[in-house]
């Protein structure tokens, strides 16, 4: 195998021609080919309008009164639907973007219903039917620039987004401008074409100031780029419009842009909708799986904090806190796992029951600080003399025992005489006073002197009570 791949290794390196490596070099690729297919997918129609535009029979015509009003009320409906989604959004997010955008679509719903609503006009005052068209355009172009222009800007104030008063306002004003429209189309200026003309190149050319900033500004978000794809089909709508006259297959074509732009734009808006309702906020697939890793680091971090204070809970709740020791529940389970591991045919294990000799002295004539102090000390001696996989437990006041697995009787007397020792030659500290003290311990076998957890400990505490009874300071293993 390495045969065959080591000469691909210094191929692969040579891909790299601007010193990136090749996974930069593929990135680079693979992200200009998305931009190109956006690019060429925005700009789609403009080879629709060529071909229309020279391949066009000017003679071919689709009058359909009844069609247009239709689709022109689909159109209507549909605009007043995205309308109520992006003030939705809006209310919630208070993004200015979406304030204008929502003014936009209001603005372009109230005029161009006109547009269907005079197509009945058509055949008596053509101005008065057609001019709506280029009006409700012109008015969403110049509002989704602004929108463009309050792109990051902050959110407004809650009390802002329920305000009635300023959307009243603009309704009033998109009503004066059918109005204007109107009145253009029954005076004698709507006869120069200049005026349509202006309108519609007005649209054109404030969607296409729009795509270059949004270009130049590098804006990237996913709804964003929905965004500029959508203002890119208007500005072509408007194109064929001017290319058209009205009811060619270049004015419908034009219709049928501006439709899939419009649509693809609420598509946007929709998916705003069901995420963040907003355009500048909602995340790319990247910036998600980052976001994602994040947290779940932050969740594995914060789990394994809490499997750490779990250990030191468990840790506090077996465990004596005045010697360190395990206390008697956590003493009980470790012989309790010792039976166990003896009837799976493990070696036997023995326990020592250790108390020390007339405590309550030292108490009464040190106080009970210093017996404290003793008992401390008394631990730790018993930990340093036993292997580091016995355990020392606190089962009473001044009474321990040490568990010692695969430990038979003989070995645990020696480990005991070792235990008694050490304590009876330590000079305890506690403060200015030095002290000695001396243990007794009674030591039992398992299966010896029984099977059962409870044999085993009577055993052990029989002979250290035995061993009391013989003087104290002594080991009794038998
Ligand atoms: N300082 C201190 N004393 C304790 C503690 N727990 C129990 N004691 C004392 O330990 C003493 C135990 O005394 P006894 O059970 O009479 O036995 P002893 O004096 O050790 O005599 P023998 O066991 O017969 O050798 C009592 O005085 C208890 O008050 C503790 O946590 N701290």
């Amino acid at each position: 195998m390495n045969a065959i791949l080591a000469p691909n290794v210094p191929f692969a390196v040579r891909l790299d021609t601007n010193g990136r490596s090749p996974t930069q070099a593929i990135r680079f690729v693979t992200e200009s080919y998305v931009r190109m297919v956006l690019a060429g997918f925005a700009l789609a129609p403009a080879s629709l309008i060529a071909y229309l535009f020279f391949f066009q029979n000017p003679a071919l015509k689709f009058e359909h009164h009844a069609f247009h009003i239709v689709a022109i009320a689909v159109a209507t409906w549909a605009g007043l639907f995205v309308t109520y989604v992006t003030w939705r959004c809006y209310r919630a997010s208070g993004e200015p973007l979406l304030r204008w955008m929502t003014l936009g679509f209001l603005g372009f719903a109230l005029i161009y219903a006109l547009h269907g609503a005079f197509t009945g006009f058509a055949d008596h005052n053509i101005w008065l039917f057609i001019l709506y068209g280029p009006a409700s355009r012109l008015v969403m172009a110049l509002l989704l620039l602004v929108a463009l222009l309050s792109y990051g800007s902050t959110p407004d104030a809650v009390d802002r987004r329920t305000k009635t008063r300023p959307w009243l306002t603009w309704i009033g004003l998109f009503l004066l401008v059918d109005v204007v429209v109107a009145a253009a189309a029954h005076s004698p200026i709507v006869s120069n074409p200049a005026l349509r003309l202006s309108m519609e190149g007005g649209a054109l050319a404030i969607s296409a100031l729009n795509v270059t900033m949004l270009l130049l500004r590098r804006i990237r978000s996913p709804l964003m780029v929905i965004f500029a794809i959508s203002v890119t089909a208007f500005g072509l709508a408007s194109l064929a419009f001017i290319l058209a006259r009205p009811w060619n297959h270049m004015w419908w074509l034009a219709h049928a842009i501006f439709a899939a732009g419009f649509f693809l734009l609420s598509y946007g808006v929709v998916q705003a909708f069901h995420t963040t309702k907003s355009f500048s906020t909602i995340y790319s697939q990247e910036e998600l799986m980052a976001r994602l890793a994040d947290e779940t680091a932050r969740t594995e971090s914060a789990l394994r904090e809490l499997q750490r204070t779990n250990q030191m809970l468990e840790q506090l709740a077996a465990t004596d806190p005045l010697t360190g020791a395990s206390n008697r529940r956590r003493f009980v389970e470790q012989v309790e796992a010792e039976i166990h591991r003896v009837k799976r045919g493990g070696a036997p294990f023995s326990v020592l029951a250790l108390d020390l000799d007339k405590f309550k002295s030292i108490n009464d004539r040190y106080g009970h600080q210093v017996g404290d102090d003793v008992l401390k000390t008394f631990v730790k001696k018993c930990v340093a003399a036993i292997r580091p996989f016995d355990g020392v437990a606190r089962v009473g006041g001044e009474e321990f025992m040490i568990l010692l697995p695969q430990t038979a009787l003989e070995a645990a007397r020696i480990i005991a005489e070792r235990v008694r020792t050490v304590i009876a030659t330590t000079s305890f500290e506690s403060g200015t006073q030095r002290l000695t003290a001396t243990v007794s311990i009674g030591a039992s076998q398992s299966g010896l002197d029984g099977d059962a957890i409870d044999e085993i400990l009577r055993v052990a505490d029989k002979r250290l009570y035995s061993a009391k009874h013989q003087g104290r300071n002594r080991v009794i293993a038998a």
